[in-house]
């Protein structure tokens, strides 16, 4: 649904999609980045004592990810060094709300690093990673070549955009 709603917001990154295939994987990333599918990841209890800079968690403490705003530490020595980044941290991805892929600039360090949040972490993360990847990369480089994408029209023939408002709460 977000990928939608950002092909019918922005005609112009719609059709630079539909033009180089090679940019259907910057808006698949950034359809993961501008609105998280789970944007609080999985809660997880702890199974031992835990600290947390400089936090004291008690086993069975259950811990939230805000992958919307998460601290996170990178080893990647080609990024920002010893950096923490979030999904929507405006230093690393300015303008976080706004629908950019560009931001990545076609990297693939780029895109991980989103990638590698928004499916968990560590050895409880998604295991329905690569399907999900190439599931997604299918659909959006399959609607693109074979669908535009538009707003409905009013009575008189204005382009009607919908708001993108997100609730900040789960949708049961
Ligand atoms: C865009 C699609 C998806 C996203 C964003 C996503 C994201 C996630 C996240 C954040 C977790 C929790 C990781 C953690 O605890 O740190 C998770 C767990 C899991 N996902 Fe996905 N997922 C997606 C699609 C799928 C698909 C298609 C499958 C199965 C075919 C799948 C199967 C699972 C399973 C079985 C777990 C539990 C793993 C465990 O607890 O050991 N996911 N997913």
């Amino acid at each position: 649904m977000s990928f939608f709603l950002a092909m019918m917001l922005d005609p112009s990154i719609q059709a630079k999609g539909r033009k180089e295939i090679d940019t259907v994987i910057g808006i698949m990333t950034e359809v993961l980045r501008w609105i998280p599918p789970p944007p609080l990841g999985v809660s997880h209890a702890l199974s031992q004592d835990d600290v947390y800079e400089g936090m004291y968690l008690p086993k069975g403490s259950t811990v939230i990810p805000n992958v919307w705003y998460i601290l996170y530490f990178l080893d990647n020595a080609n990024r920002h060094d010893e950096s923490r980044h979030m999904l929507h941290d405006p230093e690393i991805y300015p303008n976080p709300m706004d629908f950019n892929p560009e931001r990545y600039q076609g990297l693939d360090t780029e895109m991980e690093a989103v990638k590698d949040i928004v499916f968990g972490f560590g050895r409880r993360a998604c295991p329905g990673r690569e399907f999900s990847e190439g599931t997604v990369f299918a659909i959006v480089a399959t609607v693109l070549a074979t669908c535009e994408i538009l707003p409905t029209m009013d009575a008189s023939g204005n382009a009607v955009l919908p708001e993108p408002t997100h609730l900040s709460r789960p949708v049961t």
